[in-house]
């Protein structure tokens, strides 16, 4: 029997989500508080977290960040308003599983836990594991511009090339970078995913190269990391952008050295992977500015594709759209034969923020709900109907996302003054920054 936490503190929906779960033979624990979260955890082995975004001490994406820095593999269920879509976004970027919206469609919640639970990467929240992706059908797309992606795959695939993989969340970063790998030499050999938001910047280090016996608290055992793991196949590093400085360095010397030492060892390890990094347009400048080391961005870049975002692809819509729909039709055991004409009309209008990951759960959603033999507007997001406000979305999500890269920057380079006691010559260096831009950036967050 599969144990989920369920987290929500109004505690009659809680009831009622619990009974439910409970007649499907699940085991549910329950608890209303962010603060309860850990506790909950540590004393019962959770296979899924389903969690309310509105807490009375916080909130689910808060929970969801204590899962996953638990462990990374593990599934989040968020639950959320309609109108809270760009929290879902946010959510579905920080590595959610999926999020369903209120009121709770009992047999939406239950083929979302189903499918949280056989997820092939799931493990228990006591178990440590890497993560492999799962063979879904890759689609190509009609577009001159699908074309040519799948022109440069095939040209960059057998090659050892470094390769990085640009684009917005849900583009298909992962999956590009899976099918480079399928079609590579090393496509026997394993294909080892790491989420670098998701590293804990005291474990970061141990989880790429691994540790040996006693070299920190807690390391009661030597440990291989993913580099070792992955060896003669890929080593597929998702958002790049955040990995912490000391580690971009260690990586910068896995790459040119091709060896390792795991950590607190003193044996030189030789590693045999090839690395595909993906990451959002963001990091050329954060190159630029000394947030990302130049020179390991160079290494890394040998080759880059991007992942257009789906609001760019209109040829390519209507394919992926149908190609979901299929896939959701064989899930569910349904016979949905396509989409209204209004239906097509919303989808071509929208932005899809959250690009084909929105699109594939939003059609799952309709499929669903769907009782005749085409899917109507009535099972449609209402986000999806009001284009005015979808660009809105859009422009605030951008802005968001500008803030949160100006405050880690800063934060950052606070952090390097004072390592260097204040000495700008020794932190622009650092930084991979000349001191021109380094005093430009610290006037400009005034960290003087
Ligand atoms: N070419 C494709 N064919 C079919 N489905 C796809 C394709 N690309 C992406 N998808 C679907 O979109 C989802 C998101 O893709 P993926 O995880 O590769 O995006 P991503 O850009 O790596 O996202 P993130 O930036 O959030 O890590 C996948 O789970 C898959 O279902």
């Amino acid at each position: 029997m599969k144990n989920i936490l369920l987290v929500e503190d109004d505690l009659t929906y809680s009831r009622i989500i619990q009974n439910f779960l409970e007649k499907n033979d699940f085991k549910v624990f329950t608890c209303t508080k962010l603060n309860d979260v850990d506790y909950n955890l540590k004393s019962n082995d959770v296979h899924l977290v389903i969690t309310d975004f509105r807490l009375p001490d916080g909130t689910g994406l808060q929970v969801l960040k204590k899962v996953k820095e638990k462990n990374k593999d593990s599934e989040v269920i968020l639950i959320t308003n309609y109108s809270d879509i760009r929290i879902a976004v946010k959510a579905m970027k920080m590595g959610a599983f999926e999020y369903i919206t209120k009121p709770i469609n009992p047999d939406e919640l239950l083929v979302t836990v189903r499918e949280a639970l056989t997820n092939e990467n799931t493990v228990s929240l006591q178990d440590k594991s890497t993560k492999t992706i799962g063979i879904d059908e890759y689609i190509i797309g009609n577009s001159h511009d699908a074309k040519k992606i799948e022109q440069h795959i095939n040209l960059v695939a057998p090659t050892e090339l470094s390769v990085i993989v640009l684009g917005e969340t849900g583009t298909g970063k992962e999956f590009i970078s899976k099918r480079i790998h399928q079609k590579s030499n090393r496509s026997d050999h394993p294909f080892i995913a790491i989420d670098c938001g998701a590293l804990s910047k005291e474990l970061a280090g141990s989880e790429l190269f691994g540790h040996v016996k006693g070299a920190f608290t807690g390391a009661s055992d030597s440990r291989v990391g993913h580099f070792e793991t992955a060896k003669g196949g890929t080593v597929f590093l998702d958002e790049i952008g955040n990995l912490e400085y000391d580690i971009q360095i260690k990586l910068l010397r896995a790459i040119q050295e091709r060896k390792i030492r795991r950590i607190g060892g003193t044996q030189e390890i030789e590693i045999d992977v090839r690395i595909i990094a993906a990451t959002n347009e963001a990091l050329i400048d954060q190159s630029s500015e000394g947030k990302f080391r130049e020179d390991l961005y160079h290494r890394l870049n040998e080759f880059s594709l991007t992942a257009l975002p789906l609001r760019d692809r209109k040829e390519d819509l209507m394919v992926f759209a149908n190609q979901f729909l299929h896939g959701s039709n064989l899930k569910l055991n349904k016979n949905i034969l396509g989409f209204s004409n209004e239906v097509e009309a919303i989808f071509n209008q929208y932005a899809w923020p959250g690009n084909l990951r929105e699109m594939k759960n939003i059609i799952r959603r309709a499929v669903l709900l769907t009782q005749t033999d085409t899917i109507q507007s009535d099972v449609i997001p209402e986000e999806l109907k009001n284009s005015e406000k979808t660009v809105e979305i859009k422009e605030e999500i951008e802005i968001e996302n500008k803030v949160d890269i100006a405050s880690k920057e800063s934060e950052l380079i606070e952090k390097t003054l004072m390592e260097v006691k204040y000495n700008k010559s020794k932190a622009a260096k650092m930084l991979g920054i000349d001191r021109k831009t380094l005093y430009n950036k610290i006037n400009k967050y005034g960290l003087e």
